[in-house]
């Protein structure tokens, strides 16, 4: 489809021999032309022309609608249906032509004026031969004979002079505008009415018509008289006739070109335009047929008003069609926004859902990563659970064992009361004064301690409670009862049994002299044994001034030489006798007072002893080089014990004692003492 101005054509633009039909909008009109002119022109090719006015001004419905107010694309719907209408009616146009043997084309140009599009195609193909409407149905009347459409009085006047026009109405010539040469462009020569056509001619000469106009009028005329003759004759013979005047009329142009006339057609007496001209000259049965041929002309106009009818009923429904169009195109397009609202939409809620995705997604991967750490934390816990549990049950185990173990203590301690019980009923009798003397005597005078007493003492052995560790095990402070003591743990009992241990210490602890350490008590148990406590250390502590203790005087020297050496004569004159075995300046402690008492005396009893290791070679294998000095060299030679082996050891700490410097307060010349004496 052309835009506005263009012009579009489509087979014949052979202007010579052509004849252009304008056709319009109204098929009956149209078709009435059309029909004239085949009429007219048997032979001659046919081009239709029409004027395509733009969708803006275009009839809708009962009135007509601007553009503007339409929304564009039901215009272009509109357009598009009418112009689909159009082009069908022309085919249609073009189909019937072809069904009798006529050669068609067709040019359309689009313009809002439609009169000025026919000029214009005029002009544009130089059409020398058009045919068209003459007015419309309504305005038509045998007895005007002037051109009423306004189209057709503008073509008339407007179109070029070389253009010869037939105007028709009804299957009628109701006007000529014939070529008018050598006069004027554009003026009017009336050729032809409705009155002078009925019984005389089509065509009519004017004063201002040229010659060949008057040939051509006088041909006319001859050819008419021809018609009327032979009026009555068959149809073929009539077309026969007409051609040959048609012939006749390019033998006087001379020139061979065959100017088309409205009588070419031998179909002439099928027009009622010829019907009216044989009505001026009734002659019997001619007549009677022109009649006949009125009434079928008559049923043809009725059946094509039919035809009419229904074409406008289609047309009518074709527009309703394009309401329709043009509403579903409305609704599609609100139908359209409302969806690219509802897109828009959901693109947002989409971004936001993204947005929440994303941040989901982010605290997932938190949430995973401490949950990795926590998983590593407790596989860790679960680690320490394990070897907690595991030390659990060690202590649980040992913790059973010293129950046990203290079971059977408790057990073994009330069967031995219930022994002592027994055998004090049994020595009760009439000597019970006098055993009961030597019974002080004998019966050991120290405390039985529990175990738990002892570790109670100690703070569970607290190792800031250790006084010192000596060969043959450590010794702590406590308190036991309130009182301050020193509690000197043996090591293990070896084959020495609770019972021996007990009798060992029972007998030290009946050894009492205001120069030797007092023993409390015992814990068999633990294979304890419970001092008093010396606040003030040992010989050797003092000597060597350690703690910062002043240098001991001369006097306290003799006085502490004088309370070893009774002690020792005790030791050495008690029955048994008792040697002391280990006698050095550690084992003789002071007390607050500086009176001296020796510690340890003939404890190498309570030593277990096997047949590998006696007290002499552990002695002997433990004796720190530093105090081998005090050491009996027989006793080192033989490792038998004898009350000389403590006589050497009291001479050396005689000379250690007075034979010294530090007697004087050199703290330092007090371990250089030692070594003086290894020579
Ligand atoms: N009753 C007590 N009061 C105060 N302190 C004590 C008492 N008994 C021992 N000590 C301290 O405990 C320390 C260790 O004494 P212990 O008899 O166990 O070992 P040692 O005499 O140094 O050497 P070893 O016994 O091996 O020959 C002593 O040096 C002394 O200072």
């Amino acid at each position: 489809m052309g835009g506005e101005g263009e012009i579009e054509a489509e087979g014949l633009l052979d202007v010579e021999n052509t004849i252009f039909v304008a056709v319009g909008k109204n098929v009956k009109e149209s078709k009435s032309t059309l029909l004239w002119t085949l009429h007219s022109f048997a032979g001659k090719k046919i081009c239709l022309l029409h004027v395509r006015q733009p969708a803006h001004l275009v009839t809708l419905v009962d009135g007509k609608f601007s553009a503007s107010k339409l929304k564009q694309a039901a215009v272009k719907a509109y357009q598009a249906l009418e112009w689909q209408t159009t082009h069908k009616l022309l085919n249609q146009y073009l189909l019937m032509l072809a069904q009798v043997g006529v050669q068609a084309g067709k040019v359309s140009i689009e313009m809002e004026n439609v009169e000025k599009g026919i000029i214009q195609i005029i002009a544009q193909y130089g059409i020398r031969w058009l045919v068209m409407g003459g007015a419309a149905d309504k305005r038509y009347s045998k007895e005007l004979s002037n051109l009423k459409s306004k189209k057709a009085i503008f073509v008339s006047q407007q179109a070029p002079v070389s253009c010869h026009i037939w105007f028709a109405c009804k299957g009628c010539l109701i006007h000529t505008r014939s070529v008018n040469i050598g006069s004027n462009e554009g003026s009017i020569v009336a050729l032809s009415s409705p009155k002078s056509t009925r019984g005389t001619t089509l065509l009519q000469s004017s004063a201002d018509a040229d010659e060949d106009a008057d040939e051509l009028e006088g041909i006319s005329r001859k050819f008419s008289s021809q018609c009327l003759v032979h009026s009555t004759r068959s149809k073929d013979k009539m077309v026969d006739t007409s051609r040959s005047a048609v012939l006749l009329m390019d033998e006087l142009r001379g020139d061979g070109s065959s100017l088309p006339s409205p009588l070419e057609s031998g179909d002439c007496l099928h027009h009622p335009s010829s019907v009216l001209l044989l009505e001026e000259k009734p002659q019997g049965r001619a007549t009677h047929e022109i009649y006949d041929k009125l009434e079928h002309a008559m049923l043809d106009a009725e059946n094509s008003k039919e035809k009419g009818f229904g074409e406008s009923v289609r047309q009518r429904k074709a527009e309703e069609d394009a309401m329709e169009a043009i509403h579903r195109a409305e609704a599609s397009e609100s139908l359209c926004m409302k969806e690219i609202n509802e897109r828009k939409e959901m693109e947002a809620l989409l971004g936001r859902q993204k947005q929440e995705l994303e941040s989901m997604k982010n605290q997932h991967d938190k949430i995973i990563k401490e949950l990795q750490i926590v998983q590593d934390q407790k596989l860790v816990l679960e680690g320490q659970m394990k070897e907690s549990c595991c030390v659990k049950e060690e202590l649980e185990e040992k913790i059973i064992q010293a129950v046990k173990l203290l079971v059977s203590f408790k057990e073994k301690r009330d069967e031995l009361k219930i022994e002592h019980d027994n055998a004090i009923r049994e020595i009760n009798g009439p000597r019970k004064f006098v055993e009961e003397d030597a019974a002080s005597v004998c019966r050991p005078h120290f405390f039985a301690f529990s175990f738990w007493e002892i570790n109670e003492a100690t703070q569970n052995f607290d190792p800031s409670w250790k006084i010192g560790d000596g060969r043959f095990g450590s010794v702590y402070k406590g308190f036991l009862r309130h009182v301050k003591v020193a509690i000197k743990m043996l090591p293990s009992r070896g084959s020495q049994g609770h019972m021996e241990f007990e009798r060992e210490a029972g007998f030290f602890s009946r050894v009492r002299h205001p120069n030797i350490v007092t023993l409390i008590g015992i814990c068999p148990e633990s294979r304890s044994l419970i001092f008093e406590y010396l606040e003030n250390g040992s010989l050797e502590d003092r000597l060597a001034c350690r703690g910062k203790a002043p240098p001991l005087p001369w006097q306290t020297r003799t006085k502490i030489a004088i309370e070893i050496c009774s002690a020792l004569i005790f030791l050495h004159s008690y029955n048994p006798c008792i040697v002391h075995g280990n006698l050095k300046p550690t084992k003789v402690l002071l007390d607050a007072n500086c009176v001296s008492k020796l510690s340890d005396s003939g404890i190498y009893h309570l030593i277990p002893q096997d047949e590998n290791t006696t007290y002499a070679t552990t002695l002997c294998n433990k004796t720190d080089p530093e105090f081998s000095v005090y050491m009996d060299p027989e006793f080192l030679e033989t490792g038998e014990l004898t009350v000389e082996s403590d006589v050497y050891a009291f001479g050396i700490i005689l000379l250690a004692t007075f034979n010294w410097e530090t007697s004087i307060g050199d703290s330092e010349g007090c371990e250089m003492c030692t070594r003086k004496w290894e020579f």
